[in-house]
């Protein structure tokens, strides 16, 4: 690694901070609406969804729970393989609960298949997605995403929770990678 700013390997910026702090104001303001008797449970999926999580619910101001899963899909390359296992389940049981599963990405869906099948077994009060951004391939697989920030290209992207090889989780806009970064 040399001392360059991690901002430096971008080839251009999808969304800002303010743009993504911006649009999980108005996400928030939604959700606070559907929300604020329900004691909503929100799950974040690690590693990613951790930023989001982190800032959508400070966004809002009814009163929410947090809970985690660490889940890993098996297969090679950058998709999923939607074989998915449970690495950390939650400390909670959702039973009865109004649960909102929270995500930083949806690209195939075969993650978010995988575990909306899980939780709708623990027979939840309510089950919905909220994602801060997702691409088109989401479509090929049936899965109900009620809640998008930003609908994005094919094109793989860092930033704000999102890693190239564990990697950019921490830089606050969200863009795609130089190719001298993989090289
Ligand atoms: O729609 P899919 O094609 O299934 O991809 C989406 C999943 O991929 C990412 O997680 P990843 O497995 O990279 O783990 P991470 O959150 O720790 O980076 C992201 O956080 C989603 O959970
Ligand atoms: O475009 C992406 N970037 C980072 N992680 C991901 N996981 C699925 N899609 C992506």
């Amino acid at each position: 690694m040399d001392a360059s700013h991690i901002a430096d390997d971008l080839t251009h910026v999808l969304y800002t901070d303010a743009q993504i702090q911006a649009r999980l104001a108005e996400m928030a303001v939604e959700l606070d609406e559907v929300y604020k008797d329900k004691n909503v449970l929100m799950i974040g999926v690690l590693n990613g969804a951790v930023m989001v999580m982190a800032d959508l619910s400070r966004h809002m101001t009814s009163h929410v729970e947090n809970d985690w899963m660490a889940i890993s899909s098996y297969g090679s390359g950058t998709q999923s393989s939607g074989v998915v296992r449970i690495l950390k389940d939650l400390n909670t049981d959702i039973h009865d609960r109004h649960v909102l599963v929270v995500e930083d990405i949806i690209d195939t869906g075969l993650t978010l298949s995988y575990l909306i099948s899980n939780l709708l077994s623990r027979e939840p009060a309510s089950l919905e997605v909220m994602t801060m951004f997702r691409k088109p391939d989401a479509a090929n697989n049936d899965v109900e995403v009620k809640y998008v920030g930003f609908d994005i290209p094919n094109e793989f992207v860092v930033g704000y929770g999102l890693d190239f090889a564990g990697k950019y989780r921490n830089l606050r806009d969200v863009g795609t990678l130089a190719p001298h970064v993989y090289s």
